[in-house]
């Protein structure tokens, strides 16, 4: 470890409070955090690698973190729980990467989160809303959760944060980690820095970031779920428009003017649903960087210029799962989503970018209405 990252490290350590009921008892082995990881896709399961690294390290920490799988059976017959049981990897989604021997794979939702106190929801956005239901009166009483999810549900009553799902859901508070994180760059071990979003209990922030800072893995905390939660979210639509571009082999300047307009439209967006989003917000991890990561090299992107490359003649689904192998993308419908709040609403027009790109997905426009769109913006926008 650096010397420099070493020391901050030591300082984030010993800069924890000690006033605050989730710590009084850390120190206490029968009452150490428990951490259940509810997700085991590409990034649960560097999710999982990364917290399984620091509860081994850290006393406060039980050493076990469960993994909990939606379970599947591969090709050779077994299933992958077991298989991630007996080779310490999860040879579909994050395959070539030891998790470390104290990740447990759980096929079973309610006894993966039985005993755990901190629990950390990371699956595609659409399938957490029935994963809650299924947890309701499962959970310990004092359990605390953060988002690794980036999207969000559109309810009769408007736009729905996945964060305030689960503390809805729950009745538990739900924190968020977002930022410029390609699961497989931080898989090796590349650095990349994330943003933890939290509401108002700074301690509860400081033991999130505590579970998931490595040397590699720098995580600031920003008061303001609401803002890295959104930029998180809205980036993946901002990504599909990129890769229509690289599809459409516009070049880098075009991508780099959708980019600064996707900009624009998250921060719109973002303050006309939730006043209370900080600008700063925009520039850690989770803003600009995790945009510019995203627009450069993330699945929506990829699958977005093969999209454009076949003249949207093969749809995304097809696509998603001959690209993806399982794994999912969340700017199709996240742009969907969007698209629907924009039209109950009355805002569609203050937000060009994002409404073309959903009539894009959805067939009503040929990808070439990406530039098209943009040409026409008044200079001032
Ligand atoms: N992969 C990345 O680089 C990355 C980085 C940061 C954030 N994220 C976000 O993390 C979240 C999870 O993404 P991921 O990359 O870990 O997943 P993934 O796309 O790699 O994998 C899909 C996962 O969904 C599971 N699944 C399929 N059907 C299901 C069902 N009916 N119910 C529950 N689970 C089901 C699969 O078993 C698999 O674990 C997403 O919101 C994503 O935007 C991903
Ligand atoms: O691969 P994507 O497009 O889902 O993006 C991955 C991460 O969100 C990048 O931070």
């Amino acid at each position: 470890m650096a010397p420099a990252l070493e020391a901050q490290v030591q300082q984030e350590e010993q800069s924890l409070p000690h006033n605050n009921n989730f710590y009084n008892t850390l120190n206490d082995a029968t009452h150490r955090s428990k951490v259940t990881v509810i997700g085991s896709g590409n990034w649960g399961s560097v999710a999982s690698k990364l917290i399984a690294s620091n509860t081994l390290r850290l006393p406060s920490f039980h050493d076990e973190v469960r993994m909990w799988v939606y379970e599947e059976t591969l090709p050779s017959g077994e299933k992958l729980t077991d298989v991630i049981n007996r080779t310490n990897e999860n040879v579909k989604y994050l395959p070539g990467i030891k998790l470390g021997q104290n990740v447990v794979a759980d096929p079973d939702l309610e006894n993966a989160v039985r005993d755990s106190n901190m629990l950390v929801f990371v699956t595609p956005h659409q399938f957490v809303e029935g994963i809650c239901k299924r947890l309701v009166g499962k959970i310990r009483e004092d359990a605390e959760a953060i988002s690794l999810v980036k999207g969000m549900e559109v309810k009769m009553e408007g736009p729905c944060m996945i964060s305030t799902l689960i503390s809805q859901q729950l009745g538990i508070n739900c924190s968020v980690l977002m930022g410029a994180n390609i699961a497989n760059e931080i898989a090796v071990e590349k650095f990349s820095e994330a943003t933890v979003g939290y509401r108002n209990n700074k301690e509860v922030a400081e033991r999130w970031v505590q579970l998931f800072y490595t040397p590699y893995f720098i995580v600031t905390a920003a008061q303001d779920v609401e803002g890295v939660e959104l930029c998180g979210t809205l980036k993946n639509v901002v990504a599909i428009a990129a890769g229509f571009v690289d599809g459409l082999e516009m070049g880098n300047n075009t991508k780099a003017a959708i980019m600064r307009l996707g900009l624009r439209e998250m921060k719109a967006f973002s303050k006309l649903l939730f006043p209370s989003v900080k600008d700063s917000t925009f520039f850690e991890s989770c803003g600009v960087a995790d945009l510019i990561t995203t627009c450069l090299g993330g699945r929506n992107r990829k699958v977005a210029e093969a999209y454009a490359r076949n003249g949207g003649k093969r749809s995304f689904d097809e696509l998603e799962a001959e690209m993806l192998q399982g794994q999912k993308l969340q700017g199709v419908s996240t742009a969907s989503e969007v698209y629907e709040v924009l039209s109950h609403r009355g805002w569609l027009e203050l937000f060009p970018l994002f409404s073309t790109v959903h009539e894009i997905c959805s067939g009503l426009l040929p990808p070439s209405a990406i530039v098209e769109y943009s040409e026409k913006l008044p200079r001032s926008f």
